[in-house]
């Protein structure tokens, strides 16, 4: 255990934590714990308090209720500033000066975190900027670029805790890619990695956790397999019939291979038709997010 974890091994722990704005709740009673290595989706509609709980796990306001830990630190505190030297940030949007170069912007934001500058170069190598864009002014940047670089600005200093807030919105599919790759190895060694997002079906694959949240509380937290098992939601069973036809039929996850005998058996009955495929799709991450928001609603 090193000092920038908690007694629990966790770097982020997040206790009963609500923020009020007024008499209105931006989050409500947020508990919310994770791993070094660990790569979170938060997931809701706008509103739903994401950005909200960034801001308090990144120390730029304060719980009205509850108790956040950030490396085993208050991350809002006055003391806490080796802990936000370890937390990188990508905000949903980012402003760079246009006539500044891509150099002149990481070093500028070396130097608000207090980092060398000497590690710069690897960076841009990291997120993909060549060198001859890095001597181009900012207000030339593609929006790919610019968000290579809002990374580059997140990564100064190696952060132990990265949020990534809505990080591929307006990117094409070849740049998703290699981001999702980058955050990939990050958390293969060790990072802390929250990714809020819209995309849900994006997120598919990329967590390890999904933080489903609505209306300032936090409706589910799981894999995506304890979400399915937690939202026992039927699965779709497609048959392709040899003249290319599609028999869709929905059971329980369990039942599945009883309703595939099941649905053979009643073709067979009607004159053994052979089927030349099979294919079982479970609920996506957009099924269960409706059906947490559904429950939460109802409740
Ligand atoms: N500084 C503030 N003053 C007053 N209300 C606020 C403030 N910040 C957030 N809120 C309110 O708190 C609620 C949660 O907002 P928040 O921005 O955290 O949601 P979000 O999930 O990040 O949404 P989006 O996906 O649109 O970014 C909203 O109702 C918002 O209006």
């Amino acid at each position: 255990m090193t000092d920038t974890v908690t007694s629990h091994g966790a770097t982020i722990v997040v206790e009963g934590v609500s923020k009020q704005y007024g008499d209105a709740f931006a989050v409500r009673a947020v508990d919310l714990t994770m791993a070094p290595g660990e790569c979170v989706a938060m997931v809701g509609h706008n509103g739903a308090g994401k950005s909200s709980l960034i801001k308090l796990m990144l120390g730029l306001t304060t719980p009205t209720e509850g108790r956040i830990r950030v490396l085993g630190g208050d991350p809002a505190s006055a003391a806490a500033s080796h802990i936000r030297r370890q937390v990188g940030f990508l905000p949903e949007s980012v402003a760079f000066h246009p006539s500044m170069t891509g150099r002149e912007t990481l070093d500028f934001y070396a130097k608000l975190k207090g980092v060398p500058r000497t590690g710069n170069d690897a960076l841009f190598e990291r997120v993909g900027l060549e060198p001859a864009a890095v001597k181009r002014r900012v207000g030339t940047y593609s929006k790919g670029m610019r968000q290579r670089l809002a990374l580059a600005q997140a990564l100064l200093g190696g952060p132990k805790v990265l949020f990534l807030d809505e990080p591929t919105t307006g990117l094409d599919p070849a740049l998703r890619q290699s981001f999702y790759e980058i955050v990939r190895d990050l958390r293969d060694a060790g990072t802390t990695v929250l990714l809020c997002s819209h995309a849900l079906t994006e997120l598919e694959g990329q967590a390890d956790r999904v933080v489903v949240m609505s209306r300032g509380r936090k409706v589910a937290d799981g894999s995506l397999a304890t979400l399915r098992s937690l939202a026992q939601l039927p699965i779709r069973i497609r048959l392709t019939m040899p003249d290319g036809s599609v028999i869709e039929t929905t059971c329980a996850n369990d039942d599945k291979v009883a309703a595939v005998r099941r649905a053979t058996c009643a073709m067979d009955c009607k004159g053994g038709v052979d089927v030349t495929d099979i294919e079982i799709v479970q609920p996506s991450l957009d099924d269960m997010y409706a059906h947490f928001l559904r429950r939460e609603a109802a409740e």
